[in-house]
């Protein structure tokens, strides 16, 4: 019977594929996410219609493809570390992946709690703070990836 590395390792390529397409579902929320803050903060203001309107497309990007596809993506980067074979922790590669997606999932929550803070139409940040932050996935995404296929 094969035991659960052996297994790991049989299913290497699935697992992979698993987490490239969650990594791009997530990415892709981090990416919009910050932009209708953007346009929230700089043109909806924080009552009446279009209000109510940006909170429910935040909400539900937020809730029902960021947060999944953040877990999906930990748990099949995790698989991927325990798969025989595949880290080696004498290299740096490893290291700048874990502190980026540290980072990655640091940003996502930081958008979660401005998004409660529209919700409550307490929001105190301006466009342009907003627009500057959309370049930490940027930042981030170009080390995680330079990291993962380039292996320094
Ligand atoms: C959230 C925690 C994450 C963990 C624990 C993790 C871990 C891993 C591991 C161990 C590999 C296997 C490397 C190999 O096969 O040589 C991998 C592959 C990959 N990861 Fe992640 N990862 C995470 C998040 C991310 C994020 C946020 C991105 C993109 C922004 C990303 C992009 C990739 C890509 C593109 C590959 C495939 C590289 C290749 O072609 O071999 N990962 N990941």
């Amino acid at each position: 019977m094969l035991d659960l590395l052996d297994l790991l390792a049989s299913v290497y390529p699935w697992t992979k594929s698993l987490h490239v397409v969650s990594v791009m579902s997530w990415m892709a929320g981090l990416f919009y996410l910050p932009r209708l803050f953007v346009y929230h903060a700089e043109r909806v203001g924080q009552d009446g219609e279009t209000h109510k309107l940006f909170t429910t497309m935040e909400l539900k990007l937020f809730r029902y493809i960021m947060n999944p596809a953040m877990i999906a993506t930990w748990i099949f980067g995790l698989a991927l570390v325990f798969t025989p074979g595949i880290v080696d922790w004498t290299s740096v590669w490893p290291w700048t992946k874990a502190a980026s997606v540290l980072g990655m999932t640091w940003f996502h929550h930081w958008l979660g709690y401005r998004r409660k803070d529209f919700v409550a139409a307490k929001n105190s940040r301006d466009g342009r703070t907003y627009r500057l932050m959309n370049e930490v996935p940027t930042l981030l995404m170009l080390v995680i990836v330079f990291s993962v296929i380039v292996k320094f």
